[in-house]
C-alpha cells in the first residue's frame, strides 16, 4: 500500500505555515479531499505551556447536512497525516477501505472529516512552525498532551458547524484522540470507535517511547531541538523508526518473511573490504523503513507525538477507568489485532470491560502485529457498518 498526501501547499519542516490562515472555513463545501488550514487561535496546554496562534490542517470528504449530524472524524496514528482515502488527487490514503464511496465510512452519506494532531508536522501547528518570531518553535515548542489537541479541534469543528459527530474513530493514537474526545465531550460524541490501543500508555510503551525519543535527542544534529536551517538529526529518527517498527510488527512474521537470509548479494557473515560485513535482510528491512520516514517526518514532531502518547491515559484528574468512562455516553466499537506486542488485545478487553453496556472486542486477523490496524482494516468492515456507521 503507497501512502501518501494529495496536498499541494504543505508546510515542509522548519518552513513557516501558508500565510492567509484567517479562520475562514466555507463548511459543507469542503468535500474533495484536499488539505485546508484553519487558526483556532491561542491554547492553553494542559501541562501549562501555551501555543498563542494555532492552526489545524484538516481533509474532509462528502457533504455536511444542515444540521451538522452527518460528520465522522477519523484520527490517524503517530506518524499518520490527514489523508485518510484519495480525494481529489488519485493518492491512495492510510485506511482506503475504511472511507470513500460504499465504504463503511461512506463519503456518499457522510462528511468525513480528518485532522492533523497538534505537534505534528502535516500542516498543524508543530515544533517546526513558526513562532511569533517567525522562527521555528524547534526547541521551545511546549509540552503537548491528547487532551490539548482534543480542545483544539473540538474548536475546529465548531467552525465547520459540527456540534455534534455522528462517530470518532481511529487506530493506535487515533484510538486514543477517540477515547480522549469521547469522554472529554460526551454531548459530541454519539459513536466511538477504538481500535488497537488501551485506555493509558502501559509503562512498557512508555519505555519504548523513550528510547525513541533519547535516539533523536542523542543525534549530533538534534541541538537541542534547533536544527531548522542546518543538517537535521535523520540518523535519530531513522533509529527510532526502527524501534518502532519492531514493535509494530510480530516475531513471526519478521522470522517468516526474513528468518536468517542476507540481503541480496550482502553476506553478514563476510566482511566485505568497504563496508564492513553485509546486513540480513531484516536489517536492510528496517533501514528502509528508517530512510522511509526521514523523507516524510519531522523529528521534533515525532519527538512531540511520541510524548504526547506517552501522556495517553483517559483517567487523569478523572477518578478510575470506570468513573471515567461513565462519563462518556457514546456507543463504543473497540477493536484489537489479535497478534499486537504492542497494544496488546488484553488492553482492549480491559478497555471494553470497563466501558458502560456489553462491549465485544473485535478482533483483526493478522499475523503482523499492531500494523494490522493499518493493512487489515477492511476486515472490520461488517461490523463498523452493523455497530460504529450505521
Ligand atoms: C505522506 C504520508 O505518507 S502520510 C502518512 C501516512 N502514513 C501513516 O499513516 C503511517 C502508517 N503506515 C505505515 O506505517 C506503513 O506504511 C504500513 C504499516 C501501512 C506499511 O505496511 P506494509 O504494507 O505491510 O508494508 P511493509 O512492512 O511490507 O513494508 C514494505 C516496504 O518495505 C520494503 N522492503 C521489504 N523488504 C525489504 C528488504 N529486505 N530490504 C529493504 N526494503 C524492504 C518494500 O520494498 C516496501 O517499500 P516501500 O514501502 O518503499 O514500497
Ligand atoms: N505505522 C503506524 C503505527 C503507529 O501506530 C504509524 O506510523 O503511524
Amino acid at each position: 500500500m503507497t501512502i501518501s498526501v494529495s496536498s499541494t501547499d504543505l508546510p515542509a519542516a522548519g518552513a513557516p505555515h501558508p500565510t492567509g490562515l484567517d479562520g475562514t472555513v466555507p463548511g459543507g463545501a469542503n468535500q474533495d479531499g484536499t488539505v485546508r488550514y484553519v487558526n483556532i487561535g491561542g491554547l492553553e496546554l494542559e501541562a501549562g505551556g501555551f501555543l498563542p496562534d494555532v492552526t489545524l490542517a484538516y481533509e474532509s470528504w462528502g457533504t455536511l447536512n444542515e444540521d451538522g449530524s452527518n460528520a465522522i472524524l477519523v484520527q490517524h496514528a503517530l506518524t499518520g497525516s490527514t489523508h485518510v482515502t484519495r480525494g481529489a488527487g488519485d493518492e491512495e490514503g492510510w485506511w482506503e477501505q475504511f472511507a470513500g464511496p460504499g465504504a463503511p465510512a461512506d463519503t456518499d452519506r457522510f462528511f468525513v472529516v480528518s485532522i492533523n494532531i497538534l505537534g505534528g508536522c502535516y500542516g498543524s501547528t508543530g515544533p517546526s512552525s513558526a513562532a511569533p518570531d517567525g522562527k521555528p518553535w524547534g526547541s521551545r515548542f511546549p509540552l503537548v498532551t491528547l487532551r490539548d489537541s482534543t480542545l483544539a479541534e473540538a474548536r475546529l469543528a465548531d467552525r465547520l458547524g459540527i456540534s455534534s459527530w455522528h462517530a470518532v474513530v481511529g487506530g493506535s493514537m487515533g484510538g486514543a484522540r477517540a477515547l480522549e474526545w469521547a469522554v472529554t465531550f460526551p454531548e459530541r460524541v454519539r459513536r466511538c470507535g477504538v481500535i488497537s490501543v488501551g485506555a493509558r500508555s502501559t509503562a512498557e510503551q512508555i519505555a519504548f517511547a523513550q528510547a525513541q525519543t533519547l535516539a533523536i535527542r542523542q543525534d549530533r544534529h538534534f541541538n537541542g531541538g534547533d536544527y531548522y536551517g542546518g543538517p537535521e538529526p535523520v540518523e535519530g529518527l531513522a533509529l527510532a523508526r526502527r524501534i518502532a517498527h519492531i514493535t509494530y510488527r510480530s516475531a513471526y512474521e519478521l522470522d517468516f518473511r526474513f528468518g536468517r537470509n542476507a540481503q541480496a548479494a550482502e553476506e553478514p557473515l563476510q566482511a566485505d573490504a568497504l563496508a564492513g560485513r553485509g546486513r540480513y535482510q531484516v536489517e536492510s528491512y528496517l533501514d528502509h523503513q528508517g530512510s522511509k520516514l526521514v523523507r516524510r517526518f519531522d523529528a521534533n514532531s515525532y519527538i512531540a507525538l511520541t510524548e504526547a502518547l506517552m501522556s495517553h491515559d483517559v483517567t487523569r484528574g478523572r477518578g478510575t477507568l470506570k468513573e471515567t468512562l461513565a462519563r462518556a455516553s457514546a456507543d463504543f466499537f473497540v477493536a484489537a489485532v489479535e497478534t499486537d506486542r504492542l497494544y496488546f488485545p488484553a488492553q482492549s478487553l480491559e478497555l471494553a470491560e470497563a466501558l458502560p453496556g456489553d462491549v465485544d472486542v473485535h478482533m483483526i486477523d493478522s499475523p503482523i502485529g499492531h500494523d494490522g490496524f493499518l493493512t487489515e482494516i477492511g476486515q472490520l468492515n461488517a461490523q463498523l457498518r452493523a455497530h460504529l456507521l450505521n
